[in-house]
């Protein structure tokens, strides 16, 4: 083995995010009930769970938007809980959260909605600068030529590539896609899919795909973890998972098969 594969091979072990024993519950409702997750640099992992198992939850608390009530959650060398406003907000440029309606500012074209975070947060950038980078995301995403558009002229997989496309703009190291394909039709869903393997080769980013779409688990994601009451299966490869003899995780397969 050469020296240089070998290396990339101990860049792919180090771990992005880090989590260990969580719990949180609202009230009486225990949501996360001792959740173990390890995401890898250059990894994606896809995360499955019925509705309201707590994936958005785990999200929140991963980018410090919710408090875990106990439990680890190390994301980049941080535990995230011990950070101050200003050093979450530095943790935050680092993760790219892509929403689940790609929520874009409608009042704004293309340009200015992938414009306006870089300029938030790069403040010395030049108007070229600005102009050459926000071109090169939509080149990435396909969609150069919708500079000028307004958000209500574009179709569901136009708007989920230009939300793609402006959380990959801060060239974030750990990239979270929430439900990347829902609500849109088989070939826009082929399209995201292959646009979530290209941005990691791209890009090199590791990634959370939350999903209740498997062909986008198994498209974009080298493991898959199950969330069911509270904690997680272990992270397996697609087949392996489906292996498992766990009702949930047959209802889940047989349901995803034959709707
Ligand atoms: N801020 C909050 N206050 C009270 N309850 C909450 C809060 N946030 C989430 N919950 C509850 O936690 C549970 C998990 O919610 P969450 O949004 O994480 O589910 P989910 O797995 O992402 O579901 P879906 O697949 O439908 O998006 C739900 O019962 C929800 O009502």
């Amino acid at each position: 083995m050469t020296e240089d594969r070998k290396l990339d091979q101990d860049v792919m072990r180090e771990p992005v995010i880090e989590i260990k024993g969580l719990y949180k519950s609202f009230g009486d409702l225990e949501v996360l009930k001792g959740v173990d997750f390890n995401l890898q640099k250059g990894q994606n992992i896809a995360v499955l769970g019925k509705s309201g198992t707590g994936k958005s939850v785990l999200i929140k608390i991963i980018v410090g938007l919710l408090k875990p009530d106990r439990g680890s959650v190390n994301v980049l060398g941080k535990e995230v809980n011990q950070l101050n406003a200003k050093e979450l907000d530095a943790l935050r440029l680092r993760v790219g959260f892509s929403f689940q309606n790609s929520a874009l500012y409608d009042s704004m074209n293309v340009f200015q909605n992938l414009s306006f975070p870089l300029t938030m947060n790069f403040k010395k950038l030049s108007k070229a600068e600005v102009k050459d980078e926000v071109m090169d995301a939509l080149e990435a995403v396909g969609l150069a030529d919708k500079a000028k558009q307004m958000p209500a002229g574009l179709s569901g997989g136009q708007r989920k590539r230009i939300g793609i496309a402006r959380t990959l703009i801060l060239k974030p190291e750990i990239m979270l896609y929430d439900e990347p394909t829902s609500g849109l039709d088989p070939v826009t869903c082929t399209e995201i899919n292959e646009l979530i393997v290209e941005m990691q080769e791209r890009y090199h980013t590791s990634a959370i795909v939350i999903t209740h779409d498997l062909t986008c688990a198994k498209t974009t994601s080298q493991k898959v973890a199950m969330l069911i009451d509270g904690s997680f299966t272990k992270s397996e490869n697609f087949e392996d998972l489906f292996d498992i003899e766990h009702p949930q995780i047959k209802s889940f397969y047989n349901y995803n098969f034959t709707k």
